[in-house]
């Protein structure tokens, strides 16, 4: 499970929980815009955006589980088992691969709207990267500072949802999520007023009351109210400090702590938290044990370049001794 979500102080940050209970030695990676983008079925690119984000390079290439280009378009990658289904190549339209879809989409576009009219003849293809990394069923959001969509391969073909609410985590489908707020809608950030009934004395007797009901628990749909609800009523200064400082206690409202959802012997936990501030292109990140904020500028590389710069995790906890 994981939670991707998108906020804007004076800068527009986009970042993503993600929740699991291995990890696949992701590290945070800048593609400079001469590394050659080599594609199955789609023409390569030679040159294209330059993307930061979060990857596992195998075999030179990286493999994106999210990233931020160089204009501020980012794009995440979210499990979304027995929903997701990629087609069989065929001879007309764009075939892209599952793995291929976030390099293909940053490496060319620079706004959503401009992504939405590519998509209308794009197929993602059940192509595997190789036999280690088979297709994973993913959905994705795509953003940039003003809008999101969702981006679902289903049964049906490709569905391209508008995303209000810039927020994704995993099944159900998006139609159903987006249907499920209904239910929250009296929920508030201010005391509630006693509608109940004229009967009862109802009793302001904590603050926080106008909320009740959020669900607090670990499951996808749950994540996606409490997440939803943060994110929309979040409030923080416009220096980076704070908008940053806001965009992990947003993803914080929903993060796995060890211990509470159980897979057969392991825990599923929130291995890193990130937070890319897509108009500086510096991707900040967070892991299960270091709580510390560490981060990687890409414009500090050679974007002109083309081999890949990666940044392997700084994992162990990071403590300031004040005496
Ligand atoms: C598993 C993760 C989602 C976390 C999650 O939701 N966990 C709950 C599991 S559960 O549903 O609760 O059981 C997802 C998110 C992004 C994915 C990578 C995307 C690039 C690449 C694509 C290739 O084709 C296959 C390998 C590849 C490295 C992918 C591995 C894996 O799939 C990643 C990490």
């Amino acid at each position: 499970m994981c939670t991707a979500a998108n906020y804007t102080a004076k800068d527009h940050y986009f970042g993503r929980n993600l929740d699991l209970e291995y990890s696949y030695r992701e590290a945070v990676t800048v593609t400079p815009r001469n590394f050659p983008f080599e594609f199955r079925r789609v023409p390569s690119l030679k040159t294209h955006h330059a993307m930061i984000g979060m990857a596992t390079v195998a075999d030179g290439y990286p493999l994106y589980y999210d990233a931020t280009n160089e204009k501020g378009l980012s794009m995440a990658g979210l499990n979304f088992p027995d929903n997701a289904n990629y087609k069989p190549v065929s001879e007309d339209g764009t075939n892209v691969a599952s793995f291929e879809f976030i390099p293909w989409v940053l490496g060319q576009f620079e706004t959503v709207a401009q992504v939405r009219d590519a998509l209308s003849d794009v197929r993602i293809v059940d192509l595997a990267f190789s036999e280690e990394f088979p297709p994973s069923p993913l959905h994705w959001i795509i953003s940039d500072r003003d809008e999101s969509i969702t981006v679902e391969s289903v049964d049906e073909g490709l569905k391209v949802h508008d995303n209000p609410i810039q927020v994704l985590t995993n099944n159900p489908t998006f139609d159903i999520q987006l249907f499920n707020i209904n239910n929250y809608m009296s929920l508030s950030v201010d005391p509630p007023e006693p509608r109940f009934s004229k009967e009862i004395p109802f009793d302001t007797y904590s603050r926080g009351l106008g909320a009740v009901g959020l669900p607090g628990d670990l499951s996808s749909m749950s994540r996606f109210v409490k997440a939803a609800f943060t994110k929309v009523n979040s409030v923080s200064g416009e220096s980076e400090s704070e908008a940053i400082s806001q965009f992990f206690h947003i993803l914080g409202s929903v993060e796995q702590q060890r211990g509470c959802v159980r897979l057969d012997d392991k825990y599923e936990i929130t291995i890193y938290s990130s937070c890319c501030n897509t108009h500086k292109g510096i991707y900040y990140y967070r892991t299960y044990e270091n709580s510390q904020i560490t981060g990687v500028d890409m414009h500090k590389e050679d974007l002109d370049g083309s081999e890949l710069a990666s940044y392997p995790l700084v994992k162990s906890q990071q403590v300031l001794m004040q005496n």
